[in-house]
């Protein structure tokens, strides 16, 4: 790993944005190029959004040459794009801290720095929050402009087209940089994103309308003759101009999101003759000016850290097999057997692993995009129809279509197989992406079945559990990384709905374990054994429908149960403890313990130090099980936050 640091001149004289609005256009070309080498030299060091970073390099060094951050408000779209923004606004000295505990955030963040006005992670949000501080400014609060930076593929998500639609009804002052670089984290699907290749390649240069006059004159004269001859390349498009403009926006370009010669004039003349919202749209390259990235399918959409000579990246050590890879190939073999079987992703085929069954089963695999909304209620449709759907979507990112979860498959009873992956702390993506609440948000909702897997030979039976299940929706959770490394079954078998199993009997402590900290259980449980405290540990597979009876034995068997989740409070301790209720368990002075994640987030920890942290180690389930029973019969459903 090369650890030589850059040769910078100009950016070391940068210690915020006020800087680059003092140097002549001249540098900023040089100082972008000084700023990319010192991107790839930081995140060779420290993994991360590297592609989308590389994307945005010159267009970060213009925009905060033309705009005045922190009073103008420069929204980023999921923010993963953000780290030479965060170069340019005074972190530079942390920016090899990045995605680290205690480290910068890999997103925008308001606690970090008053150059993120907002913070992101999840997609399509930058636009709404861009019109919320508009009307902040017309309303007379201390804030100068708004300015969203959204991707060709977080602008084809449903949030992005409400704000888009509202913003262009309010008529305000509004900025909106549509960065397409014909990425998502795969190839972008959907019409709007041929749409969008559609105009770039009819586009060489920028096209001007409402704001034409005041744009041309404000640009070089080579562009401009093109310029005019672009515009009626794009009414020829559709009868009025581009679909932004249908929306009430102005429309600026597309131009090359990489010549500063370009960006300067039209944002400069964007900023000094709106009166409404404009949309700029951008053509940029992901994974720019670093050949391994620029070369890469992906175009390093993220990395882990790497040799900058030769794009190399670190190996993770060699051991078990992802939670993703199995259930992706335990998803195909079911599709193998049962030609009903499909899937959902909402653009992330290879992150959830349904891109294993498309490699077999094409046509029965859809990407919808960056639409979890639509994505849940399209897998409704297909259930309704007679279809077995997997909808396979992240924890975290699954909240973004929870009423749909509700409203078009809780209540309809239909057979929609949900498979959540990234269940649990997830390090160094931290709080927004943890995925700490599907379990409470989806054992309140009538008639889901929901199972976690303790490891990778329990998801290949809940998969072949879900593949059977007809009666309606399920749910299997499993976490982020590398399984146990137990082995696994040729094929699964289907589970006995609402049943847990029994893993060891001991006559002092009850540890009932749900989901894949069964192996920290399991190792407590020896700790505890050596000093002669007898221990039971169970494995409940189910949180709905809850093996009652199990849970019964087990309380009234011990004086003391643990629960232990990979989830937040109010998730599988509250349901057996309102389990336990129910039956009268606590009239005997039982001790129970919930062991669940904390309700401050890990952010950025590595998987070792999250869940020290977290309090969700083997030795933290030893001390709970200690303190309980030394505490006798208190009943304390006991998080561990700190
Ligand atoms: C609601 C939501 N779903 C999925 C994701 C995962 N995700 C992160 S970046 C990304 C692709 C974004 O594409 P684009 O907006 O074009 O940005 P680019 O990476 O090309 O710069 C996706 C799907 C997310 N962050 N939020
Ligand atoms: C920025 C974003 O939301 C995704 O790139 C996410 O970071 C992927 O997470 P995994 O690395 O767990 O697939
Ligand atoms: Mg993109």
């Amino acid at each position: 790993m090369t650890k030589d640091l850059p040769n910078t001149p100009l950016l070391d004289r940068v210690a915020g944005p006020a800087d680059l609005r003092q140097m002549p256009d001249s540098d900023l070309t040089a100082l972008a190029g000084e700023l990319r080498a010192e991107l790839i030299s930081a995140v060779s060091q420290t993994g991360g959004h590297l592609g989308s970073s590389l994307g945005v390099v010159e267009l970060s060094v213009a925009l905060h040459a033309v705009f005045n951050t922190p009073m103008d408000k420069l929204i980023w779209d999921v923010g993963h794009q953000c780290y030479p923004h965060k170069i340019l606004t005074g972190r530079r000295e942390r920016i090899r801290t990045l995605r680290q505990k205690d480290g910068l955030s890999g997103f925008t963040k308001r606690a970090e720095s008053a150059h993120d006005p907002f913070g992101a992670a999840h997609s399509s949000t930058s636009i709404s929050a861009a019109l919320g501080f508009a009307v902040g400014r017309d309303m007379g609060q201390a804030t100068g402009d708004a300015i969203a930076v959204i991707g060709d593929g977080a602008i084809s998500a449903g949030m992005a087209y409400e704000a888009l639609n509202n913003a262009g009804h309010e008529g305000r002052r509004l900025f909106v940089i549509l960065n397409d670089n014909e990425m998502s984290i795969a190839p972008p699907v959907g019409a709007m994103s041929s749409y969008l290749s559609r105009m770039y390649a009819n586009e060489p240069l920028a096209k001007m309308r409402s704001l034409a006059e005041g744009f041309e004159s404000a640009m070089p004269a080579p562009m401009r003759e093109g310029a005019k001859r672009a515009r009626q390349l794009v009414s020829g498009i559709t009868a009025s101009g581009t679909l932004f403009e249908e929306l009430g926006f102005d429309y600026a370009g597309p131009i090359d999101g990489h010549d500063m010669n370009q960006l300067l004039p039209v944002l400069r003349a964007a900023r000094a003759r709106a009166t409404g919202p404009v949309l700029i749209h951008c053509c940029t390259v992901k994974g720019k000016g670093y050949q391994p990235a620029e070369s890469s399918a992906d175009k390093y959409h993220g990395v882990s850290k790497f040799d900058v000579e030769t794009g190399t990246q670190a190996k993770a050590k060699p051991g078990a097999p992802s939670y993703t890879s199995v259930f992706g190939n335990a998803l195909a073999d079911e599709a193998a057997r049962d030609p009903d079987i499909v899937a959902v992703t909402a653009a992330m085929p290879d992150g959830t692993g349904v891109s294993k069954m498309a490699e077999r089963f094409p046509s029965r695999v859809f990407d919808v995009g960056i639409a979890e909304q639509h994505g849940v209620t399209f897998a409704a449709g297909m259930a309704a129809s007679g279809l077995k759907p997997f909808c396979a979507i992240y924890s975290t990112f699954l909240q973004r279509g929870y009423d749909q979860v509700v409203h078009d498959v809780a209540l309809q009873g239909l057979p929609v197989r949900f498979a959540i992956d990234r269940a649990g702390l997830v390090g160094a993506d931290g709080a927004t992406h943890a995925g700490a609440f599907d379990i409470g948000y989806l054992t309140s909702l009538p008639g889901f079945t929901v199972m976690a897997a303790a490891d990778e030979a329990e998801l290949v039976h809940m998969v072949a559990t879900a593949a059977a299940h007809d009666v309606g929706p399920i749910a299997f959770r499993f976490p982020r990384g590398a399984g146990t490394g137990v082995e696994r079954p040729g094929r699964g078998e289907v589970l006995p709905i609402g049943k847990g199993r029994m893993l060891r009997e001991g006559a002092d402590v009850a540890i009932l374990s749900f989901g894949a900290h069964l192996s920290e259980c399991l190792a407590a449980a020896d700790m505890l054994e050596a000093e002669g405290i007898g221990v039971s540990v169970a494995d409940a597979r189910f949180a709905k429908p809850l093996d009652g009876d199990l849970v019964a034995a087990l309380a009234r068997d011990h004086r003391v149960l643990l629960t232990v989740e990979q989830g937040a409070e109010g998730g599988f301790g509250s349901v057996v403890m309102h389990e336990l209720a129910r039956r009268g368990a606590f009239d005997r002075g039982l001790a129970i313990r919930n062991v669940t994640l904390p309700d401050r987030f890990i952010e950025q920890a590595s998987p070792a130090e999250m869940y020290a942290d977290a309090g969700m180690t083997a030795l933290d389930i030893c001390e709970t099980a200690r303190n309980a029973l030394s505490g006798g019969g208190q009943v304390v459903p006991l998080s561990l936050a700190k």
